[in-house]
């Protein structure tokens, strides 16, 4: 599919060992594809796993530097995938055999920082699991800077379920299909979602589909 092939051009560039710093730009664009759901956050880590275990050292450092900023940008499925009981597998794995010695502190780094920043949830026990084991085989964790384990960037809000329609209450059904507005994740009827806008506050650059009362506060003159 055109998208995956666009991401993993982006992957290249972004982890390229010609690089002098990260690729900010790729780096974003890559969180923007992500955000907008054209790019699946497994495949988005499949795609990563193979440049962390990568033999060249930048190469692997800078796929450490495009995961730490899709867990900061591309909100909680993303959270979601990266805690997997998988994911956090192949993490402990590749702390015990990459060649890179700063590739493994930036690991204990940012394991340390997610956990930290997902305390709360238990939804991400694995990367907990991940830690304990981590320090029970004598890894030393550097010492924690609350400031990086902030996650500000906004997420489009999950879908909610229903039998009716959000506004008009129609009964969803074979003739009557449901669909969702991007902006308040509410489930609608066809006639109540008729509209598209862009959510930049989502990073969703392309129009998608919301419902007439987000339509109507998106389009309302933003207060001077
Ligand atoms: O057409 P269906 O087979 O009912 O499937 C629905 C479409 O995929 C809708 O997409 P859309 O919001 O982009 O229309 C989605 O919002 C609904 O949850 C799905 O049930
Ligand atoms: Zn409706
Ligand atoms: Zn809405």
């Amino acid at each position: 599919m055109f998208r995956n092939r666009n991401f993993e051009t982006l992957l290249e560039k972004a982890t390229s060992h010609l690089l002098m710093e990260q690729d900010l730009a790729s780096t974003l664009q890559m969180c923007d594809l992500i955000r907008q759901d054209d790019i699946q956050p497994k495949f988005a880590l499949n795609s990563l796993k193979k440049k962390l275990s990568s033999e060249n050292p930048h190469t692997a450092l800078y796929a450490l530097l495009v995961l730490e900023s899709m867990v900061k940008n591309c909100g909680t499925v993303f959270h979601e995938e990266l805690t997997t009981k998988a994911f956090c597998d192949f993490l402990h794995d590749l702390s015990k055999t990459t060649p890179h010695e700063n590739v493994r502190n930036k690991l204990l780094e940012l394991i340390q920082t997610w956990n930290f920043a997902f305390r709360k949830n238990p939804k991400h026990g694995a990367l907990k699991d991940l830690m304990n084991t981590m320090k029970l085989e004598g890894r030393k964790f550097p010492v924690l800077r609350e400031s990086d384990a902030m996650f500000s960037s906004d997420t489009a809000p999950e879908w909610a379920d229903g039998d009716v329609c959000h506004r008009c209450r129609v009964q969803f059904g074979m003739l009557q299909r449901k669909h969702h507005c991007r902006a308040c994740g509410q489930v609608f009827c066809g006639l109540c979602t008729s509209k598209t806008s862009t959510l930049p506050k989502y990073g969703i650059e392309k129009e998608v589909r919301v419902c007439d009362a987000c339509y109507d506060e998106i389009m309302k003159p933003s207060s001077a």
